[in-house]
């Protein structure tokens, strides 16, 4: 899949702002990115809902907004907080998505793999948020689709659901399927895409792979370690090397940024053992993509 210049405009927002993106067969895309940073609609736009202001979408050779009929029984689409007939029951509801593909899955297999089978008879308004979510994951699957979309498919999902959705999407690669999958959990595009995405404002702001993303542009490293929040680090900072930088990011959780050697690990837990505080989860290591994701779109709530 290759998008291009992609620009969509609602009034005088412009929600996407020239974007390209390549999404190679049988990878996994994840495009990030704040709160109205433009995801869904680049996704819509991909998958045929909405139609571009400008710019060039071809999905498995096609332009989806002009051949919609042709490609939709060769990609699957997971739309963001999902939907169906409020009365349709969960197994109706697949079957009958089912019945429009050529070759579908099994219906009853991909319920019981997702582990629906108790529900099938269940209307689509009683299922919990969570049933409702891996019902829409079935619904984008069951037609074997080439390439899936995947809009924050494990938004809302216990631990237990989204490890499964996880091994559903390393399977699809596995069989050659490509993925364009959204999400917030940074762990989640870390673990699965070969290729992240970060999108701010509708325009690419950094792109590559986990590992490219993360690397130091400097050998400096981070040390992270968790205790009480609030404490008055001045006097730790004073003690360090001049270009080490000492954050609370979220109460309790402190990252010392620069040159990190044994000293300044040692420096850390004595002046911990000074307050009387245990420091827990103490790491030294690369930036994580959390980290980079929050450099990249700033700390400031959208
Ligand atoms: N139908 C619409 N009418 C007006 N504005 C819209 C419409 N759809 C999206 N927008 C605006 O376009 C921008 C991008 O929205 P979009 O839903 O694509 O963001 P997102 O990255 O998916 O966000 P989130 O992470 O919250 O799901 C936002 O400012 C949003 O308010």
């Amino acid at each position: 899949m290759d998008v291009s210049g992609l620009v969509r405009r609602f009034g005088t927002t412009t929600a996407v702002d020239g974007l390209a993106l390549r999404l190679e067969q049988g990878t996994v895309l994840a495009l990030l990115g704040p709160n109205g940073a433009g995801k869904t609609t680049t996704v819509e736009i991909c998958s045929g809902f909405q139609r571009a202001d400008g710019g060039s979408v071809n999905v498995l050779g096609l332009d989806p907004a002009v051949h919609g009929e042709k490609l939709r029984p060769r990609v699957g689409v997971m739309p963001q907080g999902g939907g169906a007939y409020p009365g349709v029951r969960a197994g109706e509801m697949l079957a009958l998505v089912a019945s429009c593909a050529a070759n579908p899955l099994s219906p009853d297999w991909l319920l019981d793999v997702l582990g629906l089978a108790s529900v099938a008879r269940t209307p689509f308004k009683r299922l919990s948020g969570g049933q409702q979510q891996r019902l829409s994951l079935a619904c984008a699957l069951v037609g074997r689709p080439e390439l899936v979309f995947l809009d924050e498919p494990t938004a809302g999902l216990d631990p237990q659901a989204r490890r499964l959705v996880w091994e559903l999407v390393g399977a699809l690669r596995t069989d050659g399927v490509s993925v364009l999958l959204t999400t917030h959990i940074m762990e989640e595009a870390e673990e699965l895409a070969d290729q992240v995405v970060i999108i701010d404002h509708g325009r690419v702001v950094a792109e590559g792979s986990p590992r490219q993303l993360t690397a130091e542009s400097s050998d400096a490293a981070r040390l992270r370690f968790r205790a009480r929040p609030g404490m008055d680090t001045s006097q730790l900072c004073a003690a360090l090397p001049a270009d080490c930088r000492i954050d609370e990011h979220a109460p309790g959780a402190y990252l010392l940024s620069g040159s990190i050697d044994p000293q300044v690990v040692s420096a850390v837990t004595t002046w911990c053992a000074q307050q009387g505080v245990l420091a827990e989860e103490l790491h030294v290591g690369r930036r994580s993509l959390e980290d980079v994701f929050l450099e990249l779109t700033g700390r400031e709530l959208r």
